[in-house]
């Protein structure tokens, strides 16, 4: 027993550690283990000394740690990297990672924003006229294949543009799915390993990279200056070393944005489904928000309509507080890190994990936590987070702003809830997801009455085995259509 370390959760295996309880039910490992050696432990990961600092605090020493004491690379490329593509995000200097997020977030305007909502309304409505599963006046169905079917085309129109939609045509699922299957946490140690899976998603990044560099190459032939997509932003951005981005760089950052948004957007919209049908109250309380706020005639949604529709966003909200799906964020770390207030010193020889899902679901910040309850976000609600504060218990109230690179962000991040991260790796996504996900909700709220199969309150499980955390599967609920 070291004084100057945090506490080694009990385990009696080396090597295996606490890896299987942890990863089974992370949320549940951080809780049981706050209560038994307080904010600050450490745990055998697979082998690997990792440090977890829940709290407000923690969530400040590890997301507002000093870049030449923490670094997020050494730990994600294994996983990234071999997705992404080479030269980008977590496979170069975190100095070019900060102008590569300015580049990408250029096109992640509000005006951007505005011709997307009727994108993803009119998707949603269609999808849900043209499958198969909504034929009937009522029924069930498993609702997460659903979402991520709503979720890939609107994250691949919306961030990718129209014509790489098409162009990838039926083979973009297959191609997609082959991705996909290296994006997960296996991959954190057998990334190396030359598995079936692994030499799948090579082919698949080697293809979906050329597919890009191929539209690149036409666009820049045709001299192409419609679409302001992200795309066309990255092909004419210039780092600062005067090297403008080449394309398979562009290529490679398109599929990690790719990749962000479907993951987040799929996971997150399927938990906003399955709550909705755990509360019909709410979904009614929605569908009469509109009504009392848009008009009764349910007019074409409209992004400046979202401002107008308070609890739609409070539904994003909340349920993010309770599924946020990034449940576990890492760094390394580079020099031996003081704990300010305590004895210890964290080795470099040890991994950092910051839970900031952990002080999100904790009564001393929520009342009663476990309850999924959007109102709490109203300012008189008596549920309301004890530190509100011009509404909502955010990192970007009362303190200044810093700017990595990529635009301001909130200096502080000793915040309760930090959904989308904080510090210099916080997501430049928010408010894209934001938009697609309550452009989601309330174009739903007008289709369907969901309730719960059973006519419960209660909400399925949570899989923690992929990189996301996601609702365990089948997920069923029942739907009918408002008439
Ligand atoms: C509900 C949706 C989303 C959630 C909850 C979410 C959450 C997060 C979190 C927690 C981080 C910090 C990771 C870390 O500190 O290691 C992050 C970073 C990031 N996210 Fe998101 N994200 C979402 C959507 C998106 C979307 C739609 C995009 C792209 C369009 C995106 C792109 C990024 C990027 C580029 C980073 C920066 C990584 C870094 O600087 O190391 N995210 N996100
Ligand atoms: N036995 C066993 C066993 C052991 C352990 C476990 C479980 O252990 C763990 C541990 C850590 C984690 C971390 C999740 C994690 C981190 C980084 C990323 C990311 F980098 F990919 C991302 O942030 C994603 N992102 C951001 N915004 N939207 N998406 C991103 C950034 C920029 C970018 F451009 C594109 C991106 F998409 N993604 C996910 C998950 C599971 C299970 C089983």
């Amino acid at each position: 027993k070291n004084p100057n370390e945090p506490p080694i959760v009990f385990h009696w295996f080396p090597f295996v550690g606490s890896t299987i309880t942890y990863g089974m039910d992370p949320p549940r490992f951080f809780k049981e283990n706050r209560a038994k050696y307080g904010e600050c432990f450490t745990f055998i990961l697979l082998g690997k000394k990792t440090t977890v600092y829940v709290g407000p605090k923690g969530n400040e020493f590890i997301l507002n740690g000093k870049i030449r004491d923490v670094c997020a690379e050494e730990i994600y490329t294994v996983l990234t990297t071999p997705v992404f593509g080479k030269d980008v995000v977590y496979d170069c200097p975190n100095s070019k990672l900060m102008e590569q997020k300015k580049f990408m977030k250029v096109a992640l305007t509000t005006e951007a924003f505005r011709s997307y909502v009727p994108i993803i309304s009119d998707e949603v409505t269609s999808y849900f006229k043209r499958t198969p599963d909504f034929k009937a006046q009522s029924g069930v169905v498993n609702i997460c294949p659903k979402m991520a079917q709503i979720t890939i085309f609107t994250a691949s129109h919306a961030l990718q543009g129209k014509e790489i939609r098409d162009k990838f045509d039926v083979s973009l699922a297959d191609l997609y799915h082959d991705l996909d299957m290296g994006f997960s946490p296996i991959n954190f140690m057998l990334h190396w390993a030359p598995l079936p899976w692994n030499n799948r998603r090579d082919h698949a990044q080697r293809t979906v990279a050329k597919i890009y560099m191929d539209t690149i190459k036409s666009r820049r032939e045709r001299g192409e200056t419609g679409a302001q997509d992200i795309m066309y932003h990255l092909m004419n951005s210039t780092y600062k070393n005067g090297v403008q981005v080449p394309d398979h760089e562009i290529a490679h950052m398109m599929i990690a944005l790719l990749m962000a948004g479907q993951h987040s957007s799929s996971s997150t919209s399927a938990w906003i489904m399955l709550r909705l049908a755990s509360r019909p109250d709410i979904m009614e309380d929605l569908y009469q928000e509109q009504v009392k706020n848009l008009g009764a005639d349910l007019p074409p949604l409209a992004y400046e309509d979202l401002a107008k529709l308070p609890l739609n966003q409070a539904i994003v909200k909340e349920t993010l507080r309770l599924h946020a799906p990034i449940h576990s964020i890492m760094r390394a770390v580079k020099q031996p890190m003081p704990v300010p207030g305590t004895k210890y010193v964290i080795p470099t020889s040890h991994v950092l994990l910051a839970a900031p899902g952990v002080s999100a679901a904790d009564e001393q910040y929520f009342p009663q936590p476990a309850l999924w309850e959007p109102h709490r976000w109203e300012k008189e609600s008596p549920l309301a987070p004890s530190i509100v504060r011009n509404g909502e218990p955010d990192e970007e109230n009362d303190d200044d702003k810093i700017d990595y690179g990529y635009g301001l962000v909130s200096k502080g991040a000793a915040s309760p809830y930090l959904p989308f991260g904080a510090g210099r790796h916080r997501c430049i996504g928010e408010n894209f997801a934001n938009v697609q996900l309550q452009t989601i909700v309330a174009m739903t709220v007008r289709l369907f009455k969901f309730r719960n199969v059973d006519g419960s309150n209660e909400v399925i499980g949570t899989d923690y085995a992929s990189l996301f955390s996601r609702p365990l599967e089948p997920a069923n609920i029942y739907w009918e259509k408002r008439d």
